[in-house]
């Protein structure tokens, strides 16, 4: 077990700080150096190589805006199809503040950047609320609006004394000056482009801090939004604040793009910007492989020069040759649409996504290993203790006159319930009785129509489910809710307080207590592991766990959220016997270590075993309270849960008990 402890901690998605670092400073020296390769042929501005220097360019500019898109549509699952409304206020936006407005060239870019935010976040907020395809088609409104705009305001181009910036320009943009350097867009022959070292600058910059987000806290809570909202919110995530935030994030990297795009062919004509510029950033993500750091990078750089070459004019070429008309054949467009849908049928992860998969096969990372091993095999380490906990006996939670109707049906009526610190209270209940109601009015899922939930004198009714989550309570859920496409280890990691609460400058700039932090959560998250019986199983996709596993897998997870209460709603369901015993244990082991827990249950063997205090609610209704022997034997909790009393069936409970 130490052996595979060690090897986790420096080989699964964590290596140590020295290590870490150094793989950053490499990240950024292959992209600095890949992207000088790129750009050195053209710094003599011989002619030929200028058509190479702008698709170099242009592959700068389009990564950019797909990094941006790969947050949103990528990691958070947000599909966008307004990315390039963005890339045009952008570079329009620039080219008025320092043509029109007079603007010193970086105040220009930093003006342009802040409206692209701005933009960015007022149609976040309104639309964020909004989920799949409606969100999408007010981007893609948006992406039209602005097209349309471009295309009609060629007066207000020429009112602006910008010589004809919004048609077909012969008008030239004056190279921009930074720190007494001319930066030449490659443009004609004999012009040396060196604005694209500039702008490989930035791009580096730009991918290291975009690298960081994605992997530190910040980004998991993206991830998690993406697989889960309703998830992502009992984590403690603000899933509306980080949505915008992270639209908001992606407009800017949208806008940034299209100051790239200026940069680089220092005029600007509405055609460029249509929706099929939407259309193709969206297809970088997806052929590179979003939610992966490298996809967008990757996709953009093949999807752009597939358009710019002249490769995809050939193959058009060769079909009219082979066909002898012009009427029958895949243009330009219509070859690129080709190929999304090719790459959808076959690598519908994209490249790097389907790489990706294809090195954790061989690694042999998905191996199931055995599923009864999950809860029996328990090690036990110590849970350090919150701050805030008090001695043991004190109350922790009190519920008080909770109600909550569904139409007619009273769901939930004037219920009472308190739990102190350290113990475990039972809730059970026969089926419909309100048990999973209360448990979901006390984390947020349904708000109460009247009564108050106080915990340790806080008052949670009323408040949302990620700030219920950030005020110490856990939970699990009935149907187990795990994110599937993540690795065990990284559900665990899902759980700390860093992904609902880490700022988002920390994660992209990843100060040295970055690393520090993140190898605490890495070590931390496979003690828990390791703790619920689920260490060997670190790296395995959490879909592909056993149901008992995932059961295990979520109570690390609420560990890691080092709550002051868990509520786990019937965390017995679907688990054999030697699961249930090891289920038993932990809780129990939790419990030592200071741990409340309320626990909805209809399996009394289980309750029985655990439970300091038991509630019985039948109709929405406390029935009984008092310890498990008592409540248990209680006639007219066995009449609730049978009808009625019969005298064979009570001493089947008996027996249980
Ligand atoms: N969202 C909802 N809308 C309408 N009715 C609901 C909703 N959620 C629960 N109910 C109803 O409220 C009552 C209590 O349901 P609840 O799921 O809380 O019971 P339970 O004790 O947890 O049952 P079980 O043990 O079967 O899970 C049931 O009649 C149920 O149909």
């Amino acid at each position: 077990m130490t052996s595979l402890l060690k090897r986790l901690a420096g080989g699964t998605g964590s290596r140590s700080v020295k290590a870490e670092l150094r793989g950053d400073v490499l990240f950024a020296l292959v992209i600095g150096v890949v992207g000088l390769i790129a750009i050195l042929p053209g710094r003599d501005g011989a002619g030929t190589a200028m058509a190479d220097m702008q698709l170099v360019g242009s592959i700068f500019a389009v990564i950019i805006a797909a990094i941006g898109l790969n947050l949103l549509t990528g990691y958070a699952k947000l599909v966008s199809l307004g990315q390039g409304a963005f890339y045009a206020i952008g570079a329009y936006g620039f080219a008025y503040l320092f043509l029109d407005g007079g603007f010193p060239a970086l105040l220009a870019i930093l003006v342009a950047l802040i409206l692209s935010g701005i933009i960015g976040a007022l149609l976040a907020l309104g639309s964020m609320r909004l989920r799949g395809p409606q969100f999408s088609m007010i981007t893609l409104v948006l992406a039209i609006v602005v097209e349309r705009i471009l295309e009609q305001l060629e007066t207000f181009g020429r009112a602006s004394g910008y010589p004809n910036p919004l048609s077909h320009g012969t008008g030239l943009l004056e190279p921009i000056e930074l720190f007494g350097t001319r930066l030449e867009p490659p443009l004609l022959a004999g012009t040396p482009g060196n604005v694209l070292v500039a702008l490989l600058i930035v791009l580096v910059i730009v991918l290291v801090l975009y690298r960081n987000l994605v992997r530190s806290s910040w980004g998991r809570s993206l991830r998690a939004i993406g697989e889960s909202e309703h998830l992502a919110a009992h984590l403690g995530v603000n899933v509306f604040s980080r949505k915008v935030v992270v639209f908001t994030v992606a407009s800017v990297l949208g806008g940034l793009g299209g100051i790239f795009y200026v940069q680089i062919f220092a005029h600007l004509q509405p055609e460029t910007f249509d929706i099929f510029l939407s259309i193709t950033i969206v297809l970088s993500v997806i052929l590179g492989g979003g939610g992966t750091v490298l996809g967008p990078v990757i996709g953009a750089a093949l999807i752009t020069w597939l358009q710019r070459s002249d490769v995809l004019t050939s193959v058009a070429d060769a079909q009219q040759d082979l066909f002898g008309t012009d009427r029958w054949y895949l243009s330009t467009p219509g070859l690129l649409g080709l190929l999304f849908v090719i790459t959808l049928f076959l690598l519908p992860n994209g490249i790097v996504g389907t790489a990706n998969n294809a090195l954790r096969r061989w690694a042999g990372a998905d191996d199931e290993s055995d599923a009864d091993a999950a809860l029996a095999d328990l090690e036990v380490a110590q849970l350090p203790p919150r701050e805030e906990r008090r001695e043991p006996g004190a109350e922790l939670l009190r519920i008080d006159g909770a109600s909550k109707r569904f139409g007619g049906l009273q769901a939930v009526g004037e219920m009472e319930l308190a739990v102190r610190e350290a113990s475990i209270h039972a809730v059970i209940g026969p089926n419909g009785a309100g048990k999973s109601t209360l448990a979901n009015l006390l984390t947020g899922v349904y708000q109460p129509d009247e009564g108050s939930f106080r915990l340790d004198g806080v008052e949670l009714a009323q408040l949302k489910a990620h700030a219920i989550a950030r005020s110490g309570v856990a939970r699990t859920f009935q149907t187990p809710q795990v994110f599937p496409h993540e690795t065990t280890l990284e559900n665990v990691k899902a759980g700390f307080v860093d992904v609902a609460q880490l700022p988002l400058w920390k994660a992209a700039l990843k100060p040295p207590s970055q690393y520090r932090r993140e190898r605490e959560i890495h070590d931390r998250a496979i003690e828990l592991l390791d703790r619920v019986g689920l260490a060997e199983d670190a790296s395995t996709l959490a879909g592909s766990l056993s149901y008992g596993k995932q059961r295990a897998l979520e109570i690390a997870r609420a560990m890691a959220m080092d709550p002051r209460l868990i509520v786990l709603d019937e965390p017995a369901a679907g688990l054999n016997p030697t699961e249930c015993d090891g289920l038993a244990a932990l809780l129990l082991q939790l419990r030592e270590d200071g741990m409340a827990m309320i626990l909805v249950e209809h399996h009394m063997d289980l309750v029985g075993q655990v439970a300091d205090e038991v509630t019985c609610m039948d109709q929405g209704r406390l029935l009984a309270h008092g310890s498990a022997e008592e409540v248990l034997a209680d006639p007219a909790v066995v009449a609730a849960y049978l009808g009625v009393p019969d005298p064979d069936d009570v001493a089947e409970m008996e027996v249980a008990r």
